[in-house]
This record gives structure tokens, C-alpha cells and sequence, in this order.
């Protein structure tokens, strides 16, 4: 069912892409559960996209509650190769302002409630995750943002995103000791998403808006909803530009990666000894490896 080789994942915000043209909205069923909703198929100057509303497009789910396996298998049945996050996060520098754009290279775990992993019931495997991020996918995102030379907006290449568990923002105690870590931003859904891409052999980059300057800032008021969602609004224009303009990149020229084979090395299980149910429900992400 190969429908889209680039998939977009829309954060708090951002539910919708206004440029997607000739919908088509399709349910998508996993082994893993049903995804935050409806995947959206689109095109963008005639490469054709799959669009995931993280939260559901009424904003319906915590990010504690997000079904990220399910996500992530919906976008490979889809036949995704790059995935693009668009997130909201807080700022841990003083020099990532409100309304600027990172692409964060690195995270920090803090979550404590997510699955994120599709291995397990009798199938194990360890992928590598020191860099978390596709290097390549990162730099055509880059590479867009710069192009586009868009008015009033910085990029912060590179950088630590912390993945807390939410759904309460930090204290400032929490705060200042990421700061005291060098993090960079803070969000809350960014890394099981990004652990899912690389088993699933999806090349993942983030595109972080930044929203507020979290709790820690002595000049800046602490992080609300509505500074967050009032901030991203005024963003998401120059967000659907940028995602816009690397998706044309993407199809002109679409990078290699080394998630693309992250399994290759990672299985520990050999296959003809792993329960049959397992292989079955991992089906797409096994694949190539059971031939
Ligand atoms: C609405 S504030 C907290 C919420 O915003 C971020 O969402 P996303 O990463 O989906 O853009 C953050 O991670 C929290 O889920
Ligand atoms: N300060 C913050 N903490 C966690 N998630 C966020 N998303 C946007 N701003 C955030």
C-alpha cells in the first residue's frame, strides 16, 4: 500500500497543512492499535505526503497518551522513508527566542510512561541511537529554512531537546537543572517518536518551534497553553513554508540515511527461532530481514 515516501507529523498547533491539495483521508488499522487519528494524504507540489495530527486535530490526547507505536507503524504501511516532526517547545537558552526554529541533534529521556519500542514478545532487538536524529534529513530542513530567507525567524542547528513526561511543565528547580545540563529546548513527545522512526527504518528529523522560554527565564512570564498555541499560530505560516520547501527538496533529491538499514545489525533473535505471532505483528518492519 505504498501511497507516500514522506510523512509530516503536526504538534500542538499545527493540526492541518492549508497547502495540501486532492485529500484523501484514510484510517489506518495496526498491529499496534489505531493512530492519533485519520492520516491525512496530500500533495504538495506534486510529490504526494502523509500528514498525522500528533494529538488528534481537536487536540484530544496528553502526550502520555499518545499512541506512538501505532503512529509510526501507520506511516511505514503508508511506505514513509522521512518523517518530519513539527513541534512546539520551550526554550532552556536565552538565545532560542520565542518564534525561532531549531533542529535539535541530540535528547535527553525524561519520560516514564511511554512504550517505545516495537520489539518484545520473543523478538529482540537493540537499534543504535547514539545520534537520534538523520544528520541528511536534518540538513535539508536546514537547507530549506535558509533558502526561504524568512524575515525575523533564527535556526538553532543542532541542540539537546529534554523529552519530559508532562503533562504539568516543569518547575523551575527542573528547568534550571536541564539548563545546568546544557539542554537547548523542552518538549514532550519527540523522543519515543524518534526511537519508533529508527526501528521502523524511517529517517527522522525535528523541526522545533519554540513557544516560551519554559519557568526558568527572570524576564520572561512561565510557559501557559495559551502562550504556546499563541506563538505557534504566529509561526505555523513560516513552519508550512519550510515543510513545503523540504518536501520539494526531499523529492528532488531524497538523501540517504542510515536509519534507513538501522535493523541490519540490531536484531539479537534469529529469525526462523522467533514466535510466529511476533513476526506477523511486526510484518512490515521485518520484511526484509525474513527473506
Ligand atoms: C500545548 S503545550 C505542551 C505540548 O506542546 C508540545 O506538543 P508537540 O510536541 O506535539 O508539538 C509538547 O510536547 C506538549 O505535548
Ligand atoms: N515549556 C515547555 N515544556 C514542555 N513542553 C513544551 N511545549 C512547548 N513549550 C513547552
Amino acid at each position: 500500500m505504498a501511497e507516500a515516501q514522506i510523512g509530516i507529523i503536526g504538534g500542538s498547533g499545527l493540526y492541518k497543512m492549508d497547502a495540501l491539495k486532492d485529500i484523501e483521508e484514510v484510517q489506518i488499522d495496526t498491529p499496534f492499535g489505531s493512530p492519533s487519528d485519520a492520516l491525512i494524504l496530500g500533495t504538495l507540489d506534486g510529490t504526494r505526503v502523509a500528514f498525522l495530527a500528533r494529538h488528534g486535530r481537536n487536540h484530544t490526547l496528553l502526550p502520555s497518551e499518545l499512541p506512538f507505536r501505532a503512529n509510526i507503524y501507520a506511516m511505514k504501511k503508508l511506505g514513509v522513508k522521512y518523517l518530519i516532526s513539527a513541534s512546539a517547545v520551550g526554550s532552556l537558552k536565552a538565545e532560542a527566542k520565542p518564534l525561532d526554529m531549531v533542529i535539535p541533534d541530540q535528547f535527553i529521556d525524561r519520560t516514564k510512561n511511554r512504550i517505545s519500542t516495537f520489539f518484545g514478545e520473543g523478538i529482540v532487538a537493540h537499534i543504535a541511537f547514539g545520534d537520534p536524529i538523520c544528520h541528511n534529513l536534518a540538513s535539508v530542513l536546514a537547507d530549506a529554512i535558509a533558502s526561504l530567507n524568512l524575515a525575523d525567524v533564527t535556526l538553532h542547528r543542532g541542540g539537546t531537546y529534554v523529552c519530559m513526561e508532562g503533562p504539568a511543565f516543569s518547575t523551575k528547580a527542573e528547568s534550571n537543572l536541564y539548563r545546568s545540563w546544557g539542554a537547548t529546548i523542552i518538549g514532550m513527545t519527540n523522543l519515543p517518536e524518534a526511537k519508533l522512526a529508527r526501528e521502523a527504518e524511517i529517517a527522522y528529523a525535528t523541526l522545533a518551534l519554540v513557544t516560551d522560554y519554559d519557568c526558568w527565564h527572570p524576564d520572561h512570564d512561565s510557559v501557559t497553553v495559551e502562550m504556546v498555541i499563541g506563538n505557534l499560530q504566529r509561526n505555523a505560516v513560516n513552519a508550512q513554508k519550510v515543510i513545503q520547501e523540504t518536501v520539494r527538496s526531499l523529492s528532488e533529491n531524497p538523501p540517504t540515511s542510515d536509519a534507513h538499514s538501522a535493523l541490519k545489525y540490531a536484531i539479537l533473535t534469529p529469525l526462523d527461532k522467533a514466535p510466529t505471532a511476533t513476526k506477523e505483528k511486526l510484518g512490515l518492519l521485518l520484511e526484509k530481514y525474513l527473506k
